[in-house]
């Protein structure tokens, strides 16, 4: 069996290049985690996420355990097996997405109660529950159950909020069921306030967890709050061990967190925009229901060799969105995941030269592009 263990392998300023070693496989950093909310990255088949480079994906207990449900899921053989994934699986814990999906939640320091988006039935979560759940999912990285911190929050609300959550850590590894080669990942809270992140940082050390994220952002405070909440709050988790930054992001944003020394991220935007007919590209991204498209024979993105790019046309993909075809969404969805992949290695490739500053130089001036 393998122990989880996180390797350092090289540094470009506070960017790293590392490798997480799991019982699932190894997962290159820094890494993207495609979502794969309801045991499905939306539209596509697990061999062609992988096909993309992908090495790790994200799943969710809140969603999961409305529908199918935990115990199902864990009596059909884990969620491995059911969505034929068998690689790393992170799982998110569910606070997060109770208090951004469900309706009617009520919060207590033993957890939270809230009724179903779904189907209006009560559930109830709390650190003990969402271990359990995880477990039962077989999670390779589990979440600890956490607040999200809303933004704007006062220091006084964000220090309640953030202290809450440092006491449900603790319930949270004291309800992890250890397994060799599995993780259970602290989550840094604090808002933008940096005493509040120092404070957060210190309660996690104590629980000496093998990886970390930096929660609360990506909450609606834009990409330059983010980035000077990241200057200081990044360096207060421990540099020998992963640092995940949840829910993030545009690749800009991924270009800068990399910078920042972040190496996970996880992000609905390439799959939630490939079905919105919105692609990333080398030179910035496109809406190919934009009528200028219909004539234009030329590949999505000359630099991507996935099929959208390789077999068809920007003009076939802009009928196949104006038609509704099933089919443009999925090329899509295909292509942005290839694109956040490509980014992934190229800053992985980058950091092993130490050319990280000129990759990000590069980037911006590709994201300029003109005409595209
Ligand atoms: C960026 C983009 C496109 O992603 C969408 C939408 C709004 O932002 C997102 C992504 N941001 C995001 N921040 C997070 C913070 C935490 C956190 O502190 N704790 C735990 N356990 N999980 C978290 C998950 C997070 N996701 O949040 C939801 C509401 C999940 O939809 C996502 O904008
Ligand atoms: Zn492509």
């Amino acid at each position: 069996m393998t122990e989880f263990r996180y390797e350092l392998l090289a540094t470009d300023g506070k960017a790293r290049l590392g490798r997480i070693h799991t019982a699932h496989g190894v997962i290159d950093t820094p890494a993207f985690m495609p979502v794969g909310t309801a045991a499905t990255v939306k539209g596509m088949l697990p061999e062609n996420v992988a096909d993309t480079g992908a090495q790790i994906l994200l799943g969710n207990t809140y969603h999961l355990m409305l529908r199918p449900g935990a115990e199902r899921i864990a009596r059909l053989g884990g969620l491995h097996k059911f969505m034929n994934w068998d690689k790393p699986i992170l799982t998110d814990s569910g606070g997060y997405q109770v208090m951004s999906l469900s309706k009617l939640r009520k919060i207590t320091e033993d957890g939270v109660t809230f009724k179903s988006h779904i189907d209006g039935r009560k559930f109830a979560l709390s650190p003990e529950r969402s271990m359990e759940i995880q477990h039962l999912l077989g999670s390779t990285i589990t979440m600890a159950f956490d607040e999200c911190t809303p933004f704007p929050a006062t220091e006084q609300q964000a220090a309640d909020s953030m202290r809450m959550s440092m006491r449900w850590a603790k319930r949270s590894k004291d309800a992890f069921v250890e397994r060799e080669g599995y993780a259970l990942y602290g989550i840094q809270q604090g808002s933008v306030f940096e005493n509040l992140r120092r404070e957060s940082s210190e309660k996690l050390a104590e629980l000496d967890l093998p990886g970390h994220s930096v929660g609360g952002l990506a909450v609606g405070e834009g990409q330059q709050i983010m980035f000077d909440t990241l200057d200081f709050c990044v360096d207060m988790l421990p540099a020998n061990k992963p640092r995940y930054l949840m829910g993030v992001g545009k690749p800009s944003d991924l270009v800068g967190a990399v910078m920042r020394g972040i190496d996970q991220f996880d992000c609905v935007l390439p799959t939630r925009s490939g079905r919105n007919a919105q692609a990333f590209t080398h030179r910035g991204t496109l809406n190919l229901k934009n009528g200028r498209h219909r004539d234009d024979d030329r590949p999505l993105d000359d630099q991507c060799n996935c099929p959208a790019c390789t077999k068809y046309s920007r003009a076939y993909l802009h009928h196949l969105i104006k038609a509704g075809e099933i089919l443009g969404a999925v090329l899509l969805t295909w292509h942005n995941l290839a694109y956040y992949q490509d980014l992934m290695r190229g800053m992985r490739e980058a950091i092993a030269a130490g050319r990280m500053e000129q990759f990000a130089r590069d980037f911006y001036a590709g994201q300029e592009g003109g005409d595209i």
